[in-house]
């Protein structure tokens, strides 16, 4: 067996930095391994126009000034009072790599998000004209939809109609935790794509909820029962171009997560890569891996692949932080709960 894995540098499709102390903590442990990463616009007040986008990204770039060559790709958040002439004059300058959609409510610093989906279509028709894509968070809020069946009634009666009302724009399913979004993805053709997480592929709703509640395995989406799990294996796994890495690598202080209503995000960027050779060697495929890392996504956004590489090397089991200091407090590393036998050579 090889215990030598090269693979072009990955790159992060789904990143949340947040800011300040946080993103000076964080930042570092995607930048080690990372490209460039789609920036999650969350943020408190969001990054809703061209300029919160340039504002962040120079304080995302500061944050990184000693490590050099990670590049953050920016996104806007999708607000019902959007602009589309900001959209596409951040979008003409290099700026802003795509939208991201949040239904109001549906998940951490989603309130400024869309309730009325007929306010955002000017914006849409702008994006598919310009092709920018859309990234979303595919949930329903309704509060008669079981959350574990959110994202399923989401891709019938809100992410069909949005594609079939504008079949031109390009659409990321972002962080599908479903086999339905699965199936969705890989019918799509070439304008529809979908994140899939390090933690999705590790974790179903047992972990969360087996022997005690374990605030730490708690993200949005859920996770869902183990066949979903093992369908979102089958599609990370498959080489198909449809399917790339967003992490959702997403850090709340442990203060936030430990609390009778903790927040929700899985922090992971410490030991993706490690997680991900484990699970695809599990799968007996290793050689899928850079599809799904390093050449999907950039494929997917119309962009180079990166020319450097990443070494990981299999050997005696990888050691890791349990948590990463920051100013504020400590924030948890996601726990696989298994032996990670591959290591990312430095
Ligand atoms: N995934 C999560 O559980 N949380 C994300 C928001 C998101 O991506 O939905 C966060 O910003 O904390
Ligand atoms: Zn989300
Ligand atoms: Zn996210």
């Amino acid at each position: 067996m090889t215990d030598t894995l090269t693979i072009r540098r990955p790159d992060d499709w789904h990143l949340h930095l947040r800011d300040g102390a946080m993103l000076r903590a964080v930042l570092p442990e995607t930048a080690r391994h990372f490209a460039r990463a789609i920036i999650m616009p969350n943020l408190v007040p969001p990054v809703v126009t061209g300029a919160d986008a340039a504002a962040y990204r120079e304080r995302i770039l500061s944050a990184n000034a000693e490590r050099g060559t990670f590049e953050p790709l920016m996104t806007l958040y999708l607000t019902e009072t959007t602009d589309p002439e900001d959209v596409a004059a951040a979008h003409a300058s290099g700026l802003v790599k795509a939208v991201k959609l949040y239904p109001a409510g549906a998940t951490t610093n989603s309130a400024s998000g869309v309730r009325d989906f007929e306010k955002v279509r000017a914006v849409l028709d702008k994006m598919a004209e310009i092709g920018l894509p859309l990234c979303i968070h595919g949930e329903v809020v309704t509060p008669d939809v079981d959350i574990f069946d959110r994202e399923k009634v989401f891709i019938d009666t809100v992410l069909d109609p949005i594609r079939r009302a504008h079949p031109d724009l390009k659409v990321v399913m972002e962080h599908i935790t479903t086999s339905d979004g699965a199936d969705y993805a890989r019918e799509g053709g070439d304008r529809l794509g979908a994140t899939i997480t390090t933690h999705h592929l590790v974790i179903n709703r047992n972990h969360i909820l087996v022997g005690g509640i374990k605030p730490h395995y708690y993200c949005l989406p859920v996770a869902k029962r183990e066949t979903h799990r093992l369908a979102l294996v089958a599609a990370a796994t498959s080489g198909n171009p449809s399917y790339f890495l967003g992490t959702d690598s997403a850090p709340h202080m442990d203060s936030a997560k430990e609390t009778a209503c903790g927040c929700a995000g899985c922090f992971t960027a410490t030991n993706t890569m490690s997680i991900l050779a484990e699970v695809f060697e599990k799968e007996g495929k290793l050689d899928n891996l850079e599809a799904f890392t390093s050449r999907n996504g950039p494929n997917f956004y119309g962009l180079p692949v990166n020319e450097t590489t990443l070494t990981l090397h299999r050997g005696s089991p990888v050691e890791y932080p349990a948590k990463i200091d920051t100013e504020d407090g400590p924030v948890t590393v996601f726990d696989p709960q298994m032996p990670l036998h591959w290591r990312v050579v430095d």
